[in-house]
């Protein structure tokens, strides 16, 4: 009998943080990554939301990406300590409209990295999104000065992101996950099993997972 296929097939849970200012787009940008939807109607999130994208990433690796959106009015206070834990990744979001939010972003950035960390102690890998940017001043370029900002500050990388018009999420979300998947520090699905957080069924979305393992 031959055999050893199902075995080969590797499955991740990822617990990936989205954290910024208050209505920067952490809501929407899940909405759009996960349900392809974005809605106009700005509707405040209470405490903390869960959503869960399943990615086939190859014929024998499949992620479930479990997003974990923590509102922006919960900023740095005891409970973010509870919600970062066991994050293997975080995206720190600001609006490029408001340089408040950008201002924020090194105050997320080390509140993350002093609440969470890699079991070999590395700060978890973390990507800056520079969301709205569909309303984005005409002319203006920040490249170096952002390409600068995340080697100071440790983030991996930015994107210029716009949940409305779909622009870089699925991208940023991938270059996160490779990075993650780079230091292979998730769970096996099999270990975490469903019981180390619970899901609200009422926002998980799962996509189908044709063709893996
Ligand atoms: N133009 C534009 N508007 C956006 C974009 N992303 C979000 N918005 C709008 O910005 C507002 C706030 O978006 P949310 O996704 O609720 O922001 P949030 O960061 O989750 O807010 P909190 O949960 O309160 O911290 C909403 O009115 C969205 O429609 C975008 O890429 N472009």
């Amino acid at each position: 009998m031959s055999g050893g296929s199902v075995s080969e097939c590797k499955e991740y849970l990822f617990k990936v943080l989205v954290i910024g200012e208050l209505g920067v787009g952490k809501t929407s940008i899940i909405k759009r990554y996960v349900h392809q939807l974005f809605s106009q109607h700005y509707r405040a999130t209470i405490g903390v939301d869960f959503a869960l994208k399943v990615i086939n990433w190859d014929s024998k690796t499949l992620v479930r990406l479990q997003l974990w959106d923590i509102a922006g009015q919960e900023r740095f206070g005891n409970m973010t300590r509870v919600y970062y834990k066991e994050a293997v990744g975080a995206f720190v979001v600001f609006d490029v409209t408001r340089g408040s939010t950008f201002e924020a972003v090194s105050k997320w950035k080390h509140d993350l990295d002093s609440k969470v960390k890699l079991a070999n102690g590395s700060p978890i890998p973390s990507v800056l999104l520079a969301n709205k940017c569909d309303q984005k001043k005409e002319g203006t370029n920040n490249t170096s000065l952002m390409e600068n900002f995340c080697k100071e500050t440790g983030f991996l990388g930015w994107f210029e992101t716009s949940a409305k018009d779909n622009i870089n999420v699925d991208e940023a979300a991938r270059f996160l996950v490779e990075n993650i998947l780079l230091n292979d520090k998730g769970l096996p699905y099999e270990e975490s099993n469903g019981e180390r957080i619970k899901l609200d069924q009422e926002t998980v979305a799962a996509e189908s997972r044709p063709g893996c393992c």
